[in-house]
């Protein structure tokens, strides 16, 4: 693991988006993969305002809740209203979870197109996560979660609302760079993964910017 600490929370989204970059150096193609949740919104702000040629960059969801994508609950929505609308890029590089009449058939769905487009071996550039404050990362919520050696998966915790597609841990972990962004509330989580061996904890080599409290 690479821990990057910082300590205010606009640095956290400031190395974000250097790890961004980086990853864009040099490639024709680059392909990214974003969570939801709280965190990201302002990284997402914060990322729409760089120059950045969005002509060759991939943009996936992580997970989906299994809402319209219209709703405030959904992850897509989040990404459009803080990224995708403010930024000039080709429609065809956005790869959403379509949600479709059950969450089968949208995990179907998401797991064909990119296959698809990996041409059978789905390996991200990068993947940006974040970390509930139980430990979960992307919509994996349990240890049985974490065994599935299919691309993706549906899951559900009666700690969190509507049914997810999420990544595997197979599929993370396959992705050249696992991105943790956790600010300071996430501290206590991060620190306790060894102990509770939460789904996080299996995150393979994972870079944490962690924001600590001063
Ligand atoms: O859809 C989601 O909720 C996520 O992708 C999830 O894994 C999220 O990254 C963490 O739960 C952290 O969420 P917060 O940033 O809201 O704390």
């Amino acid at each position: 693991m690479r821990l990057i600490k910082v300590s205010k929370k606009s640095d956290l989204y400031k190395k974000a988006i250097d790890i961004f970059k980086e990853t864009t150096y040099g490639k024709d193609v680059v392909n990214i993969a974003f969570s939801g949740g709280r965190t990201p919104k302002e990284f997402f702000t914060k990322l729409s305002k760089e120059d950045i040629d969005w002509e060759k960059i991939n943009i996936f969801l992580v997970d989906e809740r299994f809402v319209p994508l219209d709703s405030n609950n959904s992850n897509y929505n989040l990404l459009k209203k803080n990224l995708l609308d403010k930024i000039d890029i080709p429609e065809k590089n956005i790869h959403k979870i379509e949600i479709l009449k059950t969450p089968l058939d949208s995990k179907i769905d998401y797991e064909k197109r990119l296959l698809k487009y990996f041409k059978g071996d789905i390996k991200f550039d990068a993947v940006y996560l974040g970390i509930g404050e139980d430990g979960h990362t992307g919509s994996i919520f349990t240890m049985d979660d974490i065994e599935v050696l299919e691309p993706t998966l549906i899951t559900e915790s009666s700690n969190h609302p509507h049914k997810r597609i999420t990544l595997s841990m197979e599929t993370i972990n396959k992705a050249e760079k696992k991105i943790v962004i956790a600010t300071k509330e996430k501290a206590e989580v991060l620190e306790n993964l060894p102990k509770f061996k939460c789904p996080a904890f299996f995150i393979d080599n994972p870079i944490v910017l962690m924001e600590y409290e001063k």
